[in-house]
């Protein structure tokens, strides 16, 4: 079951829906017919066994396939094999008339190439000629193999490569196809023909005994699941062998065909008991009653019969397809009422939701770097709300990505690329940057968002190399959700089904697990976020404590409230709770489903396919895919820049709004873009009026050039100064409770300075030296003293400022 939601599918069938859906075009019931019930067996997912009867064909046609065994193979004139009816015989098919077989190649498509090759073959081994395949089998494992995407093939007996030039033309220009034979004179002219077909690099041959070729590649892991499609014609008596062999080479989902198992109807002759007879009559008896796979007998020179689904619901019990609809229904319901309006919605709705993953996740992290702590909290717990809509809106991209890859596979399959790219931008920079401030922190230093988007960069190009399928994956599959989508894509022009089953995709597979994607999201994601928030919150803790320590006369317990008012953190752990419960329940119910991941096969550079291209993508388009790279982080790094120069101003508003509200209006230039210069007008007195609760990490110093950003202090003497680097931490949380004076000297935002008739005098005499009262320091006439009334009408005794609003 796990396989088959590997299959292109996003949405949950709704009966009734599905059955509208289904009889509203033909091409839905074509398709329909064909994923009619869901394809899976029981363990391993499907392996579909085409069983042909090919022959080999000759020039002249005859009525009837069935003849008597013929005895070996002439050595002299082709490679050995057990008997061949078909020497014997006239044929290349079964039960049909000359007329009609005729009229059957007619009607087939057959390229020159191998028209010439059969030939040629006729010509150098006329008494095994017959034993390549027939040009209608050729034309139906092509049309095999393009409809499985197929792009690594593995060929058990190639003789002089008729099948194997049929099945390669049929493969992308990265396809490959592995052709095993031991018998070298025929793979000579074999080798002829691959060059004049074109197909000499996407073939590679393995010379010797078939079952030592496949336990070779089975002793290697990486191979294991890695071809989309066998075939096998070959010795007789060694099919059950192979079959064993390339049942754990060809993936899950993956087709093995394999020839000759009518076998001219000695199969269904009782009295024929020779060694291949034999063989491939307990081969059928065997694969009629494996469970391990979907299997149908095509005759193929009697007409292609329709594959037939077997899939068996019971095989996963009720459980399983009630798991499945509870989790495909909110979706379903989703994106039927959107396509039951307008078909483009659900694009726009895709689309729209790419962009709001993108917002919600990217974006933010970074501007919430920069931006005033005083909305952190608040915007980090928009975040999650954007960040979970656009999670439950995740197969609507999975919908588009699938549509655009059905429409043109290969910049499709690019657009997925560039789909999964963002997702793990998300995941690895969430996880990386977290690892990286810790350690950043440890020593006291920041990286730049200009450093930290190539880094991000690297990390993912890292990622990407190591696992260059992952970006095929498709989310969410279910067998509930294949028919509708299916219904879908027969009936918008825009969508059209393609199997993902590929290699490419199953290597991706560990994401396309629904509990793994939950864990995923929650590890990736929601877990990091989650720490973030929580540690923003202590360091809030942190830096209330400190005002409490520090600032005289702020409203502590308002502080105090403002800062546990948050509810964000425990939003978070709820939040966190709710997605690891549900990955527990995942787990829970999808435990006796689950088979193991898919090894990742290995990624071989091969020096043939070097030419063309790799991973799927010839040379060109990865310049293409680079360039889009490069573009988008252009626009990125531009996007990011620009945040961050306006969560730069952002900041520095916040901090005058703020400081405005405990200290009264600052109408004066008070930051520069790295230094902050407060006066110091008690110049090398250890005293200092004008401030209080000197900043920590400010120096004196002393300087007689004017104060940037006081044009109203002429300073014509060497004074000190208070010289503070606005470091990470003062930027943060240091600076504004401190700044005091921004109306000149001798005057304290939002306090007016009295003299003691205008007020009632303070009785305290000398409060702190760093407290505004100290500037009458050493002065204990209270009649000659000026004291400083503030906004909240009090003289200061200490420092008293107005509430904040
Ligand atoms: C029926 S022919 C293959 C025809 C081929 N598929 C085509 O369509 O042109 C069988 C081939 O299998 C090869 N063969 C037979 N036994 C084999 C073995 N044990 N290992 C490898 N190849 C074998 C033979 O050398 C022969 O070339």
């Amino acid at each position: 079951m796990y396989k088959c939601r590997q299959r292109l599918t996003v949405l949950f069938m709704m009966q009734g829906a599905w059955q509208r859906l289904a009889a509203a075009s033909q091409t839905a019931h074509i398709r329909s017919q064909r994923h009619a019930r869901w394809p899976c067996a029981e363990s391993r997912g499907y392996v579909v066994t085409v069983a042909a009867t090919g022959t080999a064909p000759s020039s002249s046609v005859d009525t009837v396939g069935h003849s008597s065994a013929s005895t070996d193979t002439d050595v002299s004139s082709g490679p050995s094999e057990e008997q061949q009816p078909e020497q014997q015989q006239q044929t290349k098919h079964m039960h049909m008339s000359e007329p009609l077989y005729a009229y059957l190649l007619q009607h087939t498509r057959e390229p020159a190439v191998l028209a010439a090759l059969r030939a040629d073959t006729a010509a150098q081994f006329p008494a095994a000629a017959r034993m390549a395949i027939s040009p209608e089998q050729g034309a139906f494992l092509a049309w095999l193999l393009r409809t499985l995407q197929a792009r690594r093939v593995i060929e058990v007996g190639v003789f002089t490569g008729y099948s194997s030039i049929a099945l390669a033309l049929a493969l992308p220009p990265t396809g490959t196809l592995l052709a095993c034979d031991r018998d070298p004179r025929s793979m000579t002219l074999a080798r002829e023909y691959w060059a004049k077909a074109g197909v000499a690099d996407k073939v590679h041959e393995r010379l010797g005994p078939a079952a030592a070729t496949l336990d070779e590649l089975l002793a290697d892991p990486t191979q294991h699941g890695s071809y989309d499609f066998a075939f096998i014609d070959a010795d007789k008596k060694g099919y059950r062998a192979y079959y064993e062999q390339l049942l754990q080479l060809v993936r899950p989902g993956g087709v093995i065909a394999i020839d000759n198992t009518l076998w001219y109807g000695r199969v269904a002759d009782a009295e024929n008991t020779d060694g291949a007879t034999l063989a491939l009559r307990e081969l059928n008896a065997f694969l009629v009653a494996d469970k391990r796979i979907m299997f149908s007998l095509v005759p193929v020179g009697d007409g292609i019969e329709p594959l037939e689904s077997v899939y068996q619901a019971s095989s996963f019990g009720d459980n399983a397809v009630v798991l499945d609809r509870i989790v495909a229904a909110p979706w379903t319901a989703l994106w039927l009422a959107i396509l039951w309006r307008h078909w483009h919605a659900l694009t726009a709705v895709a689309v729209f939701r790419s962009f709001l993953h993108y917002l919600a996740i990217i974006s933010p992290v970074f501007l919430t770097r920069v931006l005033a702590k005083q909305t952190y909290l608040r915007y980090r717990v928009a975040i999650i709300a954007l960040a979970l809509l656009s999670y439950t809106l995740h197969p609507g991209g999975g919908l588009y990505r699938d549509a655009v890859m059905a429409r043109d596979e290969q910049w499709g399959g690019n657009l997925a690329a560039l789909t999964l790219f963002m997702r793990l931008l998300v995941g690895s920079r969430t996880l990386f940057w977290l690892v990286l401030r810790y350690f950043m922190k440890l020593f006291g230093y920041r990286l730049p968002p200009q450093v930290m988007i190539p880094l991000h960069g690297a990390l993912l190009a890292i990622k990407l190399i190591a696992k260059p399928s992952q970006p095929f994956c498709a989310v969410l599959q279910t067998p509930a959700t294949q028919p509708l989508f299916e219904a879908i894509a027969a009936n918008l022009p825009l969508f059209s089904l393609i199997p993902l089953d590929r290699p490419a995709i199953r290597a991706g597979a560990d994401i396309c697990n629904p509990l793994h994607t939950w864990v995923v999201v929650v590890l990736a994601w929601a877990l990091p976020a989650a720490a973030s928030l929580v540690s923003d919150f202590e360091a809030r803790q942190r830096f209330v404590a400190r005002c409490q320590s520090q600032v005289v006369g702020v409203d502590r317990e308002r502080w105090l409230g403002k800062a546990r008012g948050s509810c964000a953190p425990g939003a978070v752990a709820v939040l966190l709770w709710v997605h690891l419960a549900t990955a527990l329940w995942f787990l829970l119910m999808y435990r006796q489903m689950l088979p193991p991941y898919p090894v990742v096969p290995k990624v071989t550079i091969d020096p043939h396919a070097l030419k063309q291209g790799i991973w799927g993508n010839t040379w060109k388009e990865w310049g293409r895919i680079m360039l889009a790279f490069g573009v988008l982080y252009a626009i990125l790094a531009g996007y990011f820049t620009g945040l961050l120069f306006a969560a730069k101003g952002i900041r520095r508003d916040e901090f005058r709004t703020m400081s405005g509200k405990y200290f009264g209006k600052f109408d004066r230039q008070l930051f520069n873009a790295s230094i902050d210069i407060l006066p110091n007008t008690e110049s090398g007195g250890s005293k200092n009026p004008f401030y209080f609760n000197r900043p920590e990490g400010c120096t004196e110093v002393q300087t007689t050039e004017s104060l940037p950003g006081f044009p109203d202090i002429s300073i014509n003497q060497s004074i000190g100064i208070l010289a503070c680097s606005t470091s990470d931490k003062q930027w943060r949380w240091t600076v504004y409770p401190w700044v005091v004076d921004t109306n000149g000297l001798g005057s304290y935002p939002g306090c007016a300075t009295a003299n003691a008739e205008g007020v009632t005098p303070s009785t305290g005499s000398f409060i702190s030296d760093d407290s505004p009262a100290g500037e009458d320091a050493g002065n204990s006439t209270q009649a000659t003293r000026n004291e400083y009334v503030c906004q909240n009408g009090l003289p200061n005794q200490g420092f008293a400022p107005a509430p904040a609003p």
